[in-house]
């Protein structure tokens, strides 16, 4: 079936069986053989010079012999090699007769004279040499002896030269190109079909011409008609086995109405062995009937006579009566055996009518089965019909298929074996690139080995310019250096000149809310109201009239701790940067100074955030920067400092002045803890607070009654510059604010009165004294001041957070605040209006003199619009808190430019 696909595989792959041919015409034996077994022979060697007389010839022959006929030369030369062999062996054979002969003869000719035999080796015997002539001619053929033995040797050792230059040489030789074409062909044949699979399989290599993949297509396609041919070949060998089976099955129904037929003619034989043993016993019966009706007819006529004839009555009576009982004997046997007959007559009726009827039935299912078979052979000659129109469409399809296939593996063929001389073409093309590859490879040799001078050449260079590169860089890094130095003082100077332009006091202000208890008690409405455009006012409402009080920033109850740290944050890290600074809660008992200083466990409050943040910080900057934080905490009662994180806080401190010489204050035996996680801070907090607490029975009033401090130190050194920073941050909640004095306080509530008074006013002095740039500062007139004088002189940076209570029972309280935080901003806002506002206002709150009944008087002219901020009552339908604000801002330039010319001189007591 698919010898046509075979033929195809050997027949269209010309080259491939021309190599192949040559390969096995080099591969066969009867070469190696023929050399082997000429030279194993030794007789080969004394082949006489004739034999090889013919040589140029049958190196002509096997020269132009192709190949395949080359075992025919072989054999040939085979043949004449045994021949001159054979016809070497003769000529020894000859001559060794003849030498014997001439032995035998010269020994016949001495014998009879000397009776000495003459040994063939030609031995000196001269007792035997008698005879000259005898002596002459055995020397005679010695002398011919030895000649044919030299000319033997001659003979043989031309044979030998021959052989060696022009005969076996030759074929040798010829062998030897055989071979190595042979192989050259293998090594041809063998990179051809590694170029075939490489070109045909691209994954086996990098070749990726446009042949391969038509290759790939028309092997899947060869290999799809494959695939097809064989599944109709699967089914062709399926309708074979159905009409196999088929046959099979008509076989056995021809079986089957033979073993029919041949029962129906046994029965039909039977019948007839009925019939002809029924038409037998009825010719028997009938033969036996008419015998009976015969010798009855005769018996009958015997009577008759015998009874024409009385007077032998008696005898014929009696032989009648004899013969008669005879006759009746005979009857009824034959009555007996004529009812055998007829009961054997039935039977064979019987037997014949069964046989009949078998008969019948035989004939009936004959023609069943006839009819069966014609329906068989009808249906067999139908399916066969249809199975030889199969399998003439499937031979068709087959050849069609095969055809097709043929033709496109041939068309593939020939395009691999384009592709192929492609190949070659380009191996042909890419051997001057190799050339080249190869010239490149050598020079990179020597590059290569070169190259260990060359990179130490290299490496010498390169660290010459690296150094060099290193030395640029390094000045450029002092250039930069100095330029940032340069560019920081710039900045410092900057900064300075901002915040003397700005002001480096700020005053906030906070409303704590209404807490529960508070709301279910308040006797009155609010009496805060805040302004939502701007957050720097608040409007305070008394018996009518409205207050407005314009601050940096007002926090209203809402506002959160995380907003209020907000605001303050960018004060707290500018101590990183060398600043000190001062934040102060101030405000009436129960106003929220602690809240917003130490908050609660849930919301902490400025101080912790504070060195939250400063750790935050430091951290960022850790890498150019070395900071250590160090925090003390320290309480003024009643102008008494006691250290709380000492071991006794009861303990007085004092504040002297550093022994150093640097002019600033110092406080011995202060306990400073060196804070460096966030657990450092709560347990130093901790601490101050249990101190705290364990001084004092009433921690709530005792807490009212003193100043609390947070003292943090921020220092820091850049290895790099070599520079370093000091900052100094002090958060404190001071004691409350209420004019106590005015309750008519005794005793020690008196003088806590007293010295809470003092410190405020103090604090009140230094600020408004810093503010207006005396030559004077009073800071020693208090503690607190004394204790903050280098938080609150130089470039420091002050915020007062002034709390408030929203309640009205605390309005009082509340405007007397307001208006000290007023008075200390609007000292440092205008220079002109100063003069009008040293003349009616002080920067020292003065809590005494402020009264509920008589609010804070309006300075008397006013100098601008601005005047209305600094705590006048006005009414709330005169102006709108937007055109108060516009008018402030507008106003801030010029006096500002003013502040410079003329510093702020006022004192306390002005309020009164
Ligand atoms: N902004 C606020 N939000 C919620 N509650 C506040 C707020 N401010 C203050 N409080 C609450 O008001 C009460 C009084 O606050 P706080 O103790 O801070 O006042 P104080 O001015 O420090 O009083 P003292 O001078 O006696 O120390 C506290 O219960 C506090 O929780």
């Amino acid at each position: 079936m698919f010898s046509t696909r075979k033929t195809w595989d050997l027949s269209h792959a010309p080259r491939l069986q021309e190599l192949w041919k040559k390969d096995i015409s080099l591969d066969a034996s009867s070469l190696d053989f023929l050399m082997s077994d000429g030279e194993d022979d030794a007789s080969f060697l004394s082949l006489p010079t004739a034999a090889f007389s013919q040589r140029p010839s049958l190196t002509a022959e096997l020269s132009e012999t192709n190949a395949p006929s080359q075992q025919l030369l072989i054999q040939t030369l085979q043949d004449k090699v045994c021949e001159f062999q054979a016809r070497l062996q003769s000529e020894e054979v000859a001559r060794h007769l003849l030498l014997q002969q001439l032995q035998h003869a010269s020994a016949q000719t001495s014998a009879p004279h000397s009776g000495v035999t003459v040994l063939p080796s030609g031995g000196q015997n001269s007792d035997c040499l008698n005879c000259p002539e005898e002596e002459q001619l055995v020397t005679r053929l010695r002398t011919q002896v030895e000649e044919l033995e030299e000319k033997l040797l001659d003979q043989t050792q031309e044979v030998e030269r021959l052989r060696s230059e022009q005969g076996a040489t030759d074929l040798e030789k010829q062998l030897k190109l055989l071979v190595v074409e042979n192989q050259r062909l293998k090594q041809e044949l063998k990179s051809c079909r590694s170029s075939d699979i490489q070109s045909v399989d691209p994954a086996a290599g990098s070749c990726s011409c446009s042949h391969s993949q038509d290759a790939d297509s028309l092997r899947r396609e060869v290999s799809r008609w494959e695939s097809q041919a064989r599944q109709r070949e699967r089914r062709l060998a399926e309708l074979e086995r159905e009409l196999l089976e088929k046959s099979s099955r008509v076989e056995s129904l021809r079986r089957q109405l033979d073993e029919s037929n041949r029962q129906l003619d046994e029965s039909n034989r039977q019948l007839e062995d009925g019939r002809r043993q029924l038409d037998e016993s009825r010719w028997r019966q009938s033969e036996a009937e008419q015998k009976l009706d015969l010798r009855l007819q005769e018996c009958e006529e015997e009577l008759a006579r015998q009874a024409a004839t009385p007077p032998r009555v008696k005898y014929v009576t009696h032989t009648v009566e004899v013969e008669s009982a005879d006759s009746q004997k005979a009857v009824v046997e034959l009555q007996t055996k004529n009812s055998a007959l007829q009961d054997q007559l039935s039977v064979q009726r019987t037997l014949l009518r069964e046989l009949e009827t078998q008969l019948h039935e035989s004939q009936r299912t004959c023609g069943q089965l006839r009819t069966q078979i014609l329906v068989y052979e009808g249906e067999m000659e139908r399916a066969q019909g249809q199975l030889e129109a199969e399998m003439q469409n499937l031979e068709e399809e087959k050849n069609r298929v095969i055809e097709e296939a043929f033709i496109r593996a041939e068309s593939e063929m020939k395009a691999v074996h384009e592709n192929l001389a492609g190949v070659r073409m380009n191996l042909l093309s890419l051997q001057p690139a190799l050339r080249t590859l190869t010239c490149d490879y050598n020079c990179l040799k020597r590059q290569v080995q070169d190259f260990p001078f060359m990179l130490d050449k290299a490496i010498s260079e390169a660290k010459q310019e690296i150094c060099q590169v290193i030395s640029e860089v390094s000045s450029t890094n002092q250039e930069l250096l100095r330029k940032y130095k340069r560019e920081m003082n710039l900045r410092k100077k900057c900064h300075d000149e901002l915040v003397r332009l700005k002001g480096n006091i700020r005053v906030f202000c906070r409303v704590r809310p209404v807490s529960q208890e508070e709301q279910d008690s308040a006797d009155a409405k609010a009496m805060l109201s805040f302004d939502s455009d701007d957050d720097a006012v608040l409007y305070l409402s008394s018996r009518g009239k409205v207050m407005t009080f314009e601050l940096d920033k007002v926090f209203a109850p809402q506002a959160t701790q995380e907003e209020v740290f907000q605001e303050v944050q960018s004060l707290i890290t500018s101590c990183i940067d060398g600043f000190n600074v001062c934040i102060f809660a101030y405000g009436q008992t129960g106003s929220g100074k602690t809240f917003t200083m130490e908050g609660v466990v849930d919301d902490p409050g400025i101080n912790q955030r504070a060195l939250r943040l400063l750790f935050s910080e430091v951290t960022e900057k850790a890498p150019d920067w070395d900071y250590t934080i160090t925090v003390s905490m320290v309480e003024i009662y009643n102008e008494t400092l006691r250290d709380l994180l000492g071991e006794n806080p009861t303990d007085k401190l004092d504040i002297k002045m550093n022994p150093d010489g640097s002019g600033q204050l110092y406080v011995p035996r202060l306990t400073q803890f060196t804070v460096q996680s966030a657990e450092d801070i709560n347990r130093v907090l901790e601490l101050g607070h249990v101190n705290r607490a364990t001084a004092c029975t009433n921690l709530n009033e005792h807490s009212s009654r003193s100043h609390a401090l947070l003292i943090i130190s921020v220092c820091g050194y850049n290895g790099a510059t070599g520079s370093h920073t000091q900052g100094k941050l002090n958060l404190v909640d001071l004691a409350g604010s209420e004019r106590i004095a005015k309750s008519g306080a005794e005793g020690s509530r008196l003088r806590e009165a007293q010295c809470i008074n003092k410190s405020l006013s103090a604090l009140g002095d230094v600020i408004n004294a810093l503010r207006s740039r005396h030559a004077h500062v009073p800071f020693r007139n208090s503690r607190l001041t004394y204790l903050l004088q280098d938080s609150l002189s130089g470039d420091s940076k002050t915020l007062m957070m002034v709390q408030v209570s929203p309640l009205p029972s605390h309005l009082s309280e509340s405007v007397c605040s307001l208006k000290f935080a007023q008075r200390v901003r609007s000292v440092e806002l205008a220079a002109s209006s100063r003069k009008h506002e040293n003349s009616s206002t002080s920067s020292s709150p003065t809590h005494d003199s402020v009264e509920l009944d008589s609010p804070p008087v309006t300075p008397l002219p006013l100098p601008i619009s601005r005047a209305s901020s600094a705590g006048s009552a006005l009414s709330s339908t005169s102006r709108t808190p937007n055109s108060s604000r516009r008018r402030s801002q507008s106003q801030l330039s010029t006096d500002r430019q003013v502040d410079r010319a003329s510093p702020l001189v006022g004192d306390g007591g002005q309020d009164d």
